[in-house]
């Protein structure tokens, strides 16, 4: 059976990062397991949605084959996530917006339906989700009209995807600790493992 879209959704994979923790190299790009970081992702959510965007700030005709459009960040120096959903907002076309970071390989079409249904009860607020006590602001659902209030955050000084889904009142999903699903590869040692851990940075 194949997974059904998730109606009125554009997914934004991110992968506009500097990369500095795997020597400047552009994550997205890297194989783990004989294949490149963002082709994991590719692969999971592309039978999920109409309009697939991809935030990258390099390499773009390599990154092409993986999206409908890719987008950039409007400002230079790698500025962080929060400028790939700004750009991602505003060019998605849909009344939300699923965002993933690309360097969380075993994601899986279960979790992300599960995301869907949960932001479904609130549909004008974000769905964040979190892993025990901890937020993950890169694994949300974002209805795509706020992005004027998230360009406000962002004029004010505020870089944090976290603090402006906060801000925004966002709900939870709550998934356990240690869920290897969300495993996440930042580092060259990681990389080199069959099975990243499940530590992340954000
Ligand atoms: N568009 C955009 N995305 C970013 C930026 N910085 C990080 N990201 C993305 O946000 C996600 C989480 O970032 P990190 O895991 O810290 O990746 P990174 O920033 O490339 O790596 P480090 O430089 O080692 O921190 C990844 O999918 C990155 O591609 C940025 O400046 N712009
Ligand atoms: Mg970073």
């Amino acid at each position: 059976m194949t997974d059904p879209l998730l109606p009125s959704c554009s997914i934004l994979l991110l992968a506009g990062g500097r990369g500095q923790r795997m020597g400047g190299q552009d994550k997205g790009l890297i194989e783990w397991q004989g294949r490149p970081l963002i082709e994991w992702l590719h692969d999971v959510v592309r039978p999920l949605t109409d309009e697939l965007l991809l935030s990258c700030n390099r390499n773009q005709p390599r990154y092409a084959v993986y999206a409908d459009r890719l987008i950039t960040d409007e400002e230079e120096g790698f500025p962080g996530p929060l400028a790939g959903i700004r750009a991602g907002l505003v060019a998605a076309r849909n009344p939300w917006m699923l965002l993933l970071p690309c360097d969380t390989p075993l994601i899986d079409r279960a979790l992300l339906h599960s995301i869907y249904s949960a932001a479904l009860s609130t549909p004008d607020k974000p769905l964040m989700l979190r892993r025990g006590a901890q937020w993950e602001p890169l694994i949300s659902i974002i209805p795509t009209d706020l992005h004027e209030q998230i360009d406000e955050y962002w004029r004010d000084g505020e870089r944090s995807p976290q603090r402006v889904l906060l801000k925004l009142g966002a709900n939870e999903l709550r998934i356990e600790p240690d869920d290897p699903r969300l495993a996440n590869i930042n580092t060259p040692e990681l990389l080199k493992t069959g099975m990243p851990t499940t530590g992340t940075s954000r």
